[in-house]
């Protein structure tokens, strides 16, 4: 992704909203659970539902992620079509409740693929994050009690069983690698009686049962009202409420805000920042946003742990490891190149590529902060992270991005926070909810409160 500053401008309509609450605990996320038997319709419904809820971030989740892994001779079962598949033992119960459980409380995930050919689970896995709902089908999706009790809104498709076969022969022949013969021996063995034992058994935990799957029409629509009913009920406006939040002022005075670092270049910076003949020239406060962001990287840089300071002198490979920068918003990706001029040693620096990202961004017409993109590898967890955005306000956007990477098991304690310019609320905001960020800035003034942005001039 190229964030220069023309290209950058794009200003995008929908992204995922605040999912946490004041004290930056995660709000839980709604799932839907969608059961019936094999070929009923359950996919289809899924998908139809989240075409219909048009919200960003929804998730779908199939219970076949979670077949459990054969040993050889059970493999050789599959392979005859001997194998029970339909039993509620083939399915691994507990990677399913703690997947579902760190969905629910917005925890980033890895779901295992599966493959129907070779009933086994691909090398790759699904990494899920950022579900404000998750949409989770599959045929025992009503029947173990401790997933039912993840669930918002349990459905139960109730398609008939010729038309479920005929369905589930074409399916099995065209995509999963069967034949007549093999499909029709599992079915009477093992499908058409697990359903009767186990899965219409299911439905009387069913809100809703959904005849006839997704041509019911009348049915998917009166229950994606229903959804969005409830999701509104969940919305929160976390900047709005920040900036209605009073701070008492001996608490604000007596709170440990970061103490900015000033030397003669941002001086004078600031200077000209507030300077009513330079706040204007594009070119003079182009220049300044770039000399201010090589001073807070500087800053960043020499307030690292120590071991991270010894890396980058004496084993820059390691370091760069080790470390990962991410700038947040679109102003914050304008301070990536000269941000990593500094942070990432000269040996790499022409190599070095970050492949993490988060964006953040407030979408139109809205005042709040929305998660846009976020690619994240699982290996974040251990790394210290150094997040970047240029203006502390109301500090709503630097608690979202903080958010995002515990959510992915970064330590609080291992992410530093570096802006240019901060209101000393924003801040208050931001050391309150998350006390083990270290917080470094250049200047500190009650005037970014309100988004005066100064460098709103530049080009982005
Ligand atoms: N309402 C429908 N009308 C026609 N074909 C359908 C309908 N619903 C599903 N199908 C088809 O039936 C097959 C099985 O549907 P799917 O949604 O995958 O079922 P399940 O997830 O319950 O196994 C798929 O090939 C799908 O395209
Ligand atoms: N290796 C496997 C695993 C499962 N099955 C069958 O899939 C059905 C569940 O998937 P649906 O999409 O139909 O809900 C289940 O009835 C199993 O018999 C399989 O054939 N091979």
């Amino acid at each position: 992704m190229n964030y220069s500053r023309s290209l950058s401008k794009e200003i995008k309509t929908a992204g995922r909203a605040p999912w946490y609450n004041f004290e930056g605990e995660n709000l839980p996320i709604y799932i839907i659970g969608i059961t019936g038997g094999s070929a009923s319709g359950k996919t289809t419904v899924a998908e139809r539902i989240t075409q219909k809820l048009d919200v960003p971030w929804v998730v779908l989740l199939s219970m076949d992620s979670f077949y459990k892994v054969l040993n050889p001779e059970q493999h050789a079962l599959a392979e005859s079509n001997n194998y029970n598949f339909d039993h509620p033992d083939s399915f691994d119960i507990d990677l399913l409740i703690e997947t579902l459980k760190n969905l629910k409380k917005g925890i980033a995930v890895d779901v295992p693929i599966y493959d129907f050919k070779t009933h086994s689970r691909v090398e790759e896995t699904r990494h899920v994050y950022g579900a404000n709902v998750v949409v989770f089908e599959g045929i025992f999706a009503l029947y173990f009690e401790k997933v039912r009790k993840l669930m918002d809104l349990m459905l139960f498709i109730d398609t008939d069983s010729d038309i479920r076969l005929a369905r589930r022969m074409k399916r099995d022949i065209a995509e999963r690698g069967r034949d007549i013969d093999g499909v029709l021996k599992q079915y009477t063995r093992f499908v058409k009686p697990s359903f009767e034992d186990y899965i219409q058994p299911s439905k009387k935990y069913a809100d809703v049962i959904i005849p006839r799957g997704a041509e019911n029409t009348v049915a998917l629509d009166i229950i994606v009202t229903h959804i969005k009913k409830e999701l509104e009920e969940h919305d929160i406006k976390f900047r709005s409420h920040i900036a209605n939040f009073e701070v008492d002022n001996d608490e604000l005075i007596n709170s440990k805000l970061p103490k900015p670092e000033i030397n003669e270049i941002i001086k004078k910076s600031i200077e000209q920042l507030n300077n009513e003949e330079t706040k204007n020239n594009k070119k003079i406060i182009t220049k300044i946003f770039d000399t201010l962001t090589e001073q807070v990287a500087e800053q960043g840089l020499q307030y690292l742990p120590e071991e991270f300071i010894d890396l980058y002198n004496n084993n820059p490979q390691e370091y760069v490891k080790k470390i990962c920068t991410i700038c947040i918003s679109n102003l914050g990706k304008t301070m990536e190149s000269n941000i990593n001029q500094i942070l990432i040693p000269i040996s790499l620096r022409s190599s070095y590529k970050s492949t993490e990202n988060i964006l953040i961004q407030s979408a139109i017409d809205q005042n709040e902060p929305q998660l846009f993109e976020c690619e994240l590898k699982s290996s974040i967890k251990g790394k210290h992270v150094i997040l970047v955005d240029a203006v502390i306000s109301t500090g709503s956007v630097a608690i979202m991005a903080i958010k995002v990477l515990l959510d992915h098991n970064v330590k609080e304690e291992n992410i530093t926070f570096l802006s240019l310019l901060s209101s000393p609320k924003g801040l208050y905001m931001i050391s309150k909810t998350f006390p083990k960020v270290k917080l470094i800035t250049l200047h500190i003034d009650p005037i970014y409160e309100d988004c005066p942005n100064p460098f709103k001039i530049i080009d982005f």
